[in-house]
């Protein structure tokens, strides 16, 4: 047995039941229609997974040194893996398999049980959203991204297709092993995070499934009294929710010396507008710390996969700012 695999079992197996319960009836159970590009059905590659066996021993792909060293790196800059330590890292490297796709293939398809996460190595992937008898690309997927874990996250049918304009070079990880590393980490943070998220008056709107999600996606920050944690004018990527502590919010117009716009404490979020408008994209007012805070941030690529859904609300939000 891998060494990694007798003690994320026991962590699993207990947590996961739970996992299981709040998640069965967010999402429809039922398959759309395949995604059809021109006249051609895509090939599909996507195979169901209904049970997920807990003691499975961990797999072992052999890799060359270069690319265990590549796809470990990729592991540690990918905000889905913020959570765990470095020996799960290391066996979930190990685990994942080269798997090839051509152009013009389906990786997922929406609707369908979740077999394994993906991280692309080489091609770009497009996101469809199937509607109402059509598809619409919501994003594409650059090499070292991530997709395809929220199926095995949730244990809910995909929740986008995934086709391949180019062909493709993936690193795969079945779904066992995704669950059996992931999940104690995971559940331990929703358990945490939820309540506080509960409490954010912009996430009130997302589903139970939505807000594990953003969860999931989370990462942690302190900060001491008297940081500059956004700056006017600098180029942003985080969003910041306040845990704990209190900002000083000042705002300088026309070149003018800056003017204190407020104070924000928990659970108050900032940092959104240079995420959300893509037009700007830079920060509107400099967030300073006035007491040692404690923040959960989520990254731009997390908050716009993530939090499309509030697009109307961050909206109004922005509007009332200017
Ligand atoms: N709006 C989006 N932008 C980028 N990726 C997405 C988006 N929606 C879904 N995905 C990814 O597409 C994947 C489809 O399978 P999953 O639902 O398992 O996991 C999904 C995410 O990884």
């Amino acid at each position: 047995m891998h060494p990694m695999s007798d003690k994320v079992q026991k962590l699993s197996i207990t947590l996961d039941d739970d996992d299981d319960q709040d998640v069965g009836e967010e999402m429809p159970k039922s398959a759309p229609k395949p995604y059809v590009a021109g006249r051609r059905r895509q090939n599909v590659y996507s195979t169901a997974a209904t049970t997920v066996d807990m003691n499975k021993p961990i797999p072992v792909f052999a890799k060359s040194d270069e690319d265990y060293k590549s796809l470990r790196g990729t592991l540690d800059k990918n905000y889905l893996f913020g959570t765990l330590d470095s020996s799960q890292k290391d066996a979930i490297a190990k685990a994942m398999e080269p798997k090839d796709f051509p152009k013009d293939a389906m990786l997922i398809k929406q609707g369908d049980e979740g077999d394994f996460f993906y991280i692309l190595v080489q091609g770009d992937c497009d996101v469809l959203i199937e509607k109402d008898g059509g598809s619409i690309k919501v994003a594409t997927l650059h090499p070292n991204d991530g997709f395809g874990e929220i199926a095995l996250m949730h244990n809910c049918p995909r929740t986008a297709t995934i086709v391949t304009p180019t062909g493709c070079k993936t690193w795969a990880l079945d779904r066992t092993t995704y669950k059996q590393v992931m999940m104690s980490t995971v559940l331990t943070k929703r358990k945490r995070f939820q309540d506080m998220l509960s409490k954010v008056p912009l996430f009130e709107k997302l589903s139970p499934l939505e807000r594990h999600t953003v969860c999931d996606a989370l990462q942690e920050l302190s900060v001491s009294a008297g940081c500059e944690v956004v700056k006017q004018g600098e180029q942003g990527d985080i969003f910041y929710i306040i845990e704990s502590g209190e900002v000083e919010i000042t705002k300088s117009v026309d070149g003018a010396p800056p003017r204190k716009m407020g104070t924000m404490s928990a659970p108050q979020y900032f940092g959104e507008i240079a995420l959300y408008d893509a037009a700007s994209s830079k920060r509107a007012a400099t967030v300073t710390t006035t007491t040692d805070c404690h923040f959960l941030t989520l990254t731009q690529k997390a908050f716009h996969r993530l939090l499309g859904p509030l697009k109307k609300d961050m909206e109004k939000r922005i509007s009332e700012y200017k």
